[in-house]
């Protein structure tokens, strides 16, 4: 295994170079990692991280299910629109979005013009298993969170599938996840076809 650190040390100038003001930007359901596994990236790379869930609660002022409760799932989309539009101006860094942010087709093009988009593919047990231990998503605060996440991988899957790269996050290291994740970043933006796969 290749350690991230190593890894980055060896190819960090080149990405850096060819990924130039784009920001990383990873898309992907609850649980999948996005906030974990792109802050790694981030310090792999020396990249600030942001994450748009904790920059929503930031500048409202308020927990994400407590903006659910008061104002409604409409109204936290309208937000997180605005905040990942605001934020993809400022790149380069490694963006995590909430799991619904790919979903809007406005922040979807935005996120195509001003960055590269990974999804963080997993299968639905090991999302249960991650998501189990907070209740901090308001879409899961539900008797049968497994149908909950059977129904929004129906829906969404497709549309993460236009990602620039797909990443399938297996039962592994965190770490092993980033190298993984900074290597096809780096064969996508050295000229691989659109829809790399992270795998080896
Ligand atoms: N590859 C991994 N191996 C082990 N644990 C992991 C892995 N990836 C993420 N986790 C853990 O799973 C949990 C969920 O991860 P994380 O919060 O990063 O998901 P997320 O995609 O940001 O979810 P959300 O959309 O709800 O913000 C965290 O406790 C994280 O440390
Ligand atoms: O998948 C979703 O729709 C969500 C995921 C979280 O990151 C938060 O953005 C919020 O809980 C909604
Ligand atoms: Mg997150």
């Amino acid at each position: 295994m290749i350690a991230t650190q190593t890894l980055a040390a060896d190819n960090s100038a080149d990405l850096l170079a060819r990924l130039g003001s784009r920001s990383i930007v990873f898309i992907g359901l609850m649980g999948a990692g996005k906030t974990a596994i792109g802050r790694k990236v981030a310090t792999a790379l020396g990249l600030p991280f942001i994450d748009s869930d904790h920059e929503i609660e930031s500048v409202s002022r308020m927990t994400i299910p407590d903006l659910f409760e008061r104002y409604g799932e409409t109204e936290f989309r309208a937000l997180e629109q605005r905040v990942i539009l605001r934020l993809l101006e400022q790149g380069p860094q490694i963006l995590s979005t909430g799991g619904g942010a790919f979903m809007n087709e406005q922040t979807r093009e935005a996120i195509g013009e001003h960055g590269l988009s990974v999804w963080l593919k997993a299968d639905v047990d090991t999302l249960l298993e991650r998501v189990a231990k907070k209740q901090n998503r308001p879409l899961l605060r539900n008797a049968d969170p497994r149908a909950v996440l059977e129904k929004l991988m129906g829906e969404r899957y497709p549309v993460y599938a236009l990602a620039d790269i797909t990443a399938p996050t297996r039962a592994e290291r965190k770490e092993v996840i980033a190298s993984e994740v900074i290597e096809a970043i780096g064969r996508h933006l050295a000229g691989a076809s659109p829809g790399t796969e992270a795998t080896k």
